[in-house]
């Protein structure tokens, strides 16, 4: 699905990282983990095409993403769920339409049948017409997840998607993961949190990558 070969990424002059290999293949769970700053979020931004790597091949559904044009990122994209790690909602616009956004944005209509059933599988049917202030942090964090998954991505890329919330709210999130998973989906969550990997372990079989000292390595047998 996703694959990194020996990527390097540069902010200017500094070296971010490098030598850096990631295989996303169908169906498998990924959690990517490392010190504030290592570079999970720009290395999730690689994986979706946001930013080309300074050397070495993203690949995205087997394509170089150095020859993407913008239509092809943008198709690219549509087949990814992207959970931000601050979620970007547009506060004038209510919930159900937040969540109904990425497809209304490629010019296709959400059945209010399958808008009802996904808000109802997240847990939000009754904040459907509130606007995004008005949510506690785990409603927004699982509106969030709702809205990753309306184009039926085959990959969902979460950035701390248990950022903000408590152990009870980031177990429902998890659990939506697994099941989005067992779906068949290709899951990669970026996540501080050690005892929210070691829980999902428990539920899934995935891989633990640190990144770290400007390398990506599979964590220890603790994790
Ligand atoms: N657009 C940018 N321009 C310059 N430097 C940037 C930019 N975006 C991120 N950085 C720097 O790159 C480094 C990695 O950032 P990144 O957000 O990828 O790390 P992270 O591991 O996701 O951090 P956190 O866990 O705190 O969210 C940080 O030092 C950050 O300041």
């Amino acid at each position: 699905m996703i694959e990194l070969d020996n990527v390097a990424y540069n902010y200017g002059r500094s070296e971010l990282f490098s030598g850096l290999n990631l295989q996303l293949a169908a169906g498998s769970f990924h959690f990517l983990t490392g010190p504030s700053g290592a570079g999970k979020t720009t290395l999730l931004k690689l994986c979706y095409g946001e930013l080309v790597a300074t050397s070495g091949q993203a690949r995205l559904f087997g394509q170089d993403a150095r020859t993407l044009d913008r239509d092809a990122v943008a198709q690219a994209r549509r087949r990814i769920g992207i959970v931000h790690q601050d979620c970007q909602f547009l506060d004038h616009l209510t919930l159900a339409e937040n969540i109904a956004l990425p497809l209304t944005v490629s010019g296709r209509t959400v059945s209010s049948a399958d808008l009802t059933d996904l808000l109802g599988w997240v847990g939000l049917s009754q904040q459907a017409a509130q606007f995004p202030p008005q949510l506690s942090g785990g409603e927004r964090q699982r509106a969030a997840l709702a809205r990753a998954v309306i184009m039926s991505p085959e990959v969902i890329l979460a950035d701390e998607p248990t950022g903000n919330v408590d152990w009870e709210m980031s177990q429902r999130l998890l659990s939506l993961l697994v099941e989005l998973n067992k779906m068949g989906k290709t899951v990669l969550i970026a996540t501080h949190d050690i005892s929210f990997i070691r829980a999902a372990k428990a539920q899934v079989s995935a891989r633990v990558l640190r990144l770290k000292d400007r390398r990506l390595q599979l964590a220890g047998a603790d994790l």
